[in-house]
């Protein structure tokens, strides 16, 4: 039974009076891979720098097994950081390397031996003990990193950007390996990314920041199906974004027509964002349309063609079609009701009531 390992209860962390985590919540369970996924300075790394106790919360608080551990220092929690440059000793080889810390910590050079054999062995670099960091390539390297950070048998390991510095073939190579590794050890993995087709790939849950905030937190799949607003649909995946209001629990109205579409839980007359997947929309005959548009661009994409067409409000829709269609040619354009996918305006609680007021006056 996996339980709760990482709790973080309205954790903020301020620099210098700027605020870099605004009240964070959420909590992490054992044996799992999570991700952080952001755009560049979202707070990422301030999350992992606080798992790890290379910094304390402003204000919150942290639980690590139930545990409150604000102030206990790193080398007292069970967590090991991978780093983005890896930050190995170049002029030792890799027996050593791995062996750094245990050596610090005074173990005998017996147990030392077994440890280091076994961490090489888990990252599949058995044999590779006397060769120098410099005559290892960037996956071995990255490996290297991560069976030093094995070797303290940490309950969570924390991976900051670690393929970052890799090329695309040896990324995907190290995707995989890293999922399998995860899944072997079942120790809890928390990667930090701002690629978001790496972190669909390797994550049982996604956290996606955005200005230090957790937009949203699920699966993989809840996360691309159902982005909970503009900014997690744009930042995973290609969608298209259209303006709405609920009309009925399951009818949805944009562009100037009702749709039906799935229970969304919103309240009528909300103003929504609809959003669709590209690969949702299918190219039909005009009269069998649900939306009527011009095609503008059509770009050959191998899998399929991406298709920008605009209707006859002016909104730009793209549509992922292995059928062909002519720029300039008028298309209908269909969807499913669960292909809609209902979602709150990026904005604040605020202005989001403001508008809603203003709506209902209407
Ligand atoms: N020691 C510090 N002093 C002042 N500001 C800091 C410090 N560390 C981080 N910040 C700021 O906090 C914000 C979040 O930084 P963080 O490193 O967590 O972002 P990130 O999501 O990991 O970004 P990246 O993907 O670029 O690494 C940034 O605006 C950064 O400039």
């Amino acid at each position: 039974m996996s339980h709760t390992i990482i709790r973080f209860d309205n954790v903020v962390k301020e620099y210098d009076e700027t605020v870099v985590l605004k009240e964070v919540s959420f909590e992490i369970e054992q044996g799992k891979f999570y991700t952080l996924l952001g755009p560049s300075g979202c707070g990422k790394t301030t999350i992992l720098r606080l798992i790890a106790g290379f910094s304390e919360p402003t204000s919150g608080d942290i639980y690590f097994d139930g545990k409150k551990i604000n102030t206990v220092p790193a080398n007292k929690r069970k967590v090991n950081t991978v780093f983005q440059d890896y930050a190995l000793f170049p002029h030792m080889n890799v027996f050593d390397n791995v062996a750094f810390g245990l050596k610090i910590k005074k173990l005998p050079k017996q147990e030392i031996e077994v440890k280091v054999k076994d961490a090489l062995r888990m990252v599949q670099l058995s044999g590779f003990e006397e060769r120098q960091i410099s005559e290892m390539s960037g996956g071995q390297r990255q490996r290297v990193a991560i069976a030093r950070a094995l070797v303290n048998e940490p309950d969570i390991l924390l991976l900051d950007e670690p393929l970052s510095a890799l090329d695309l073939k040896l990324r995907t190579a190290m995707q995989s390996e890293l999922r399998d590794l995860q899944k072997r050890l079942g120790i809890t993995f928390i990667f930090v990314t701002h690629d978001q087709e790496e972190a669909l790939a390797m994550s049982d849950e996604i956290f996606v920041l955005n200005e230090g905030n957790i937009e949203q937190s699920g699966t993989p799949g809840d996360i691309y199906d159902e982005p909970i607003n503009r900014f997690v649909a744009n930042f995973i995946g290609e969608s298209n974004i259209v303006d709405g209001v609920m009309r009925e629990d399951n009818l949805v109205e944009f562009v100037g027509k009702s749709f039906e579409c799935v229970d969304s839980g919103m309240r009528k007359n909300e103003p929504v964002e609809i959003m669709i997947r590209p690969e949702d929309l299918s190219i039909v005959p005009i009269e069998k349309g649900k939306l009527v548009a011009t095609v503008d661009t059509i770009l050959f994409r191998g899998v399929h063609y991406e298709i920008f067409c605009v209707d006859k409000e002016g909104n730009a829709w793209t549509v992922h079609s292995t059928k062909r269609s002519q720029e300039g040619q008028e298309i209908g354009i269909y969807f499913e009701p669960e292909d809609i996918h209902v979602m709150r305006f990026g904005e604040s609680e605020e202005d989001f009531d403001a508008r809603l007021e203003s709506y209902d006056e209407d």
